[in-house]
Parts: C-alpha cells; structure tokens; sequence
C-alpha cells in the first residue's frame, strides 16, 4: 500500500470528555478503510482530524506531497496538515480532498451537472469547461439523463450518487464520507456503496468512510474498529 494519508497518536478532548486516546491510522492510494464503533467512540472526530476539519489536541496528520507550513518535513515528499494556517487548510480541503456526507450537501437551487462542477469552479476553472467535466462523472455513476435535474428531483440514492460524483470532480488524493448511506434503505444503500468504493478505487484515490453498517464496511478493503476512542480492532478483506 502506498501510503497517502497518515494520523499518528492523535487525541482529541472536549472538556472532560476524551473523544479520542490516541489513535493510529493510514491510507493508500486506491485503499478504502471503514471506521466502525459504537455512537460516541470517536469515530467522526478521527474522520473529521485526519480530513483537516478539526484540529487535534496531540499527534500528527501527514499528507504525501505537502510541504510543511515551517521547520523540516517529517519525510521527504510528507507534509504536516494539523498544524496549517486556516486558509492554506481549507485550500488543501478544496484541491486535495472529497467530502460526501449523509445528506443535504447539495445546493438545491442548482441543476445537478452544476452541483458536481461547484468544486471545480471555486478552483477557478470557468463555468464551461467545469459543467463540461462535470458531465464525465454522470455515466460511471449511472446518472445519465440527469444533469438537468434539480436536488428536489432526484431520489435519495440519486442525490447520493450527484454528491459523490461532486467530491470525485476535483480528482482528489483522499475521499471523506460521514455515514454516506445513513439515509438511504438498504437496496440503494448497497447499490451508493458499490458505487462509491469502485469509483473512487477507479480513480486511485483513497477512501475513509464512518459507518455503523457492517453490510456497507464490507465494501471496503479494510475496517478500523474504535471503542472509547481507540482503535479497537481491525479486519482486513482481501477484496475490496
Ligand atoms: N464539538 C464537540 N463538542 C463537545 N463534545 C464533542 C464534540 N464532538 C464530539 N464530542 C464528543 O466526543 C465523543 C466522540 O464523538 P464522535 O462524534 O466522534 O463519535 P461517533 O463515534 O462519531 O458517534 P456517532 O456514531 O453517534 O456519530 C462523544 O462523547 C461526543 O459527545
């Protein structure tokens, strides 16, 4: 596995409440990895740290091909993100990563193929060319003939399916998705998963999604399990 994204000793603390112990975690390229736990272990606030969301109390998040902000890289061609300024941080979020959450992302104001170009035009890419490329992702996300549509329009999964075609529209190293099928029953569930681990795997991007539903960590390559904010365990799959 070529590493991309790695969090080492991380902690987190909300006044007296420890969210998270001190917790190891990394991810490949083209890796998927479900974090798995009971409500409260941690898991949101160990996606929402290594995505650069939150900053953690202690440890480090690493990211390949990053400079560190000051002093001397941890490795060649790694960067440390927890400790960036807020605005080379959230560019990094733009350029560098895809977030997909459990619903409501989408602006419903805006036809679909328009939702799936946002990122690319707050990159700077004109209106145009970022629809056009937008329109790439609808096919492999079994969406042709929606473009037009407006959020309102669309099923649950195929509200579900636009987000993910919009977190993959900036081709990013790292995915995020925080209970992505959490509002969807369970035959479209599995059909948004599928959809979801192939294409970004597709991609070469790496995943990291929060789940409680075993049925959709299945899909992925690996499960990292946290209990009282710590790694509890880990199953590996050998096909993702
Ligand atoms: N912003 C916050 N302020 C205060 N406490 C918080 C905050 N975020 C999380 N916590 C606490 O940290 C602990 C871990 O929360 P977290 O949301 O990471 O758990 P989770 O495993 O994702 O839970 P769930 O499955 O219910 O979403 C919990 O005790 C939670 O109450």
């Amino acid at each position: 596995m070529s590493t991309v994204l790695a969090g080492y000793g991380l902690v987190k603390k909300y006044g007296s409440t420890t969210a998270l112990a001190g917790v190891d975690v990394e991810v490949g390229e083209g890796d998927s990895l479900a974090i798995m736990g009971p409500s409260g272990s941690g898991k949101s606030t160990l996606l929402h740290i290594v995505a650069g969301i939150v900053r953690p109390d202690g440890g480090q998040v690493l990211l390949r091909g990053e400079r560190s902000e000051m002093g001397v890289p941890p490795a060649e061609g790694w960067g440390r993100i927890d400790n960036l300024g807020e605005n080379r941080l959230s560019a990094l979020r733009r350029k560098r990563f895809g977030f997909v959450f459990q619903s409501g992302q989408l602006l419903p104001e805006l036809p679909a193929e328009e939702n799936v170009a946002l990122p690319l035009m707050l990159e700077g890419v004109p209106r145009g060319r970022a629809v056009s490329r937008a329109r790439r992702w609808f096919a492999p996300l079994g969406l042709d003939g929606l473009e037009q549509r407006r959020p309102g329009q669309l099923s649950g999964g195929q509200a579900q399916r636009v987000a993910i075609a919009r977190a993959l529209a900036v081709e990013p190293d790292v995915v995020f998705a925080d209970e992505p099928t959490g509002a969807l029953d369970q035959r479209t569930s599995d059909e948004v998963v599928r959809l979801l681990t192939s294409v970004t795997r597709d991609q070469g991007a790496a995943l990291v999604m929060v789940t409680h539903d075993a049925d959709v960590a299945a899909h992925c390559g690996r499960i990292l399990h946290v209990r009282d904010g710590l790694i509890s365990g880990h199953s590996q799959y050998t096909v993702a």
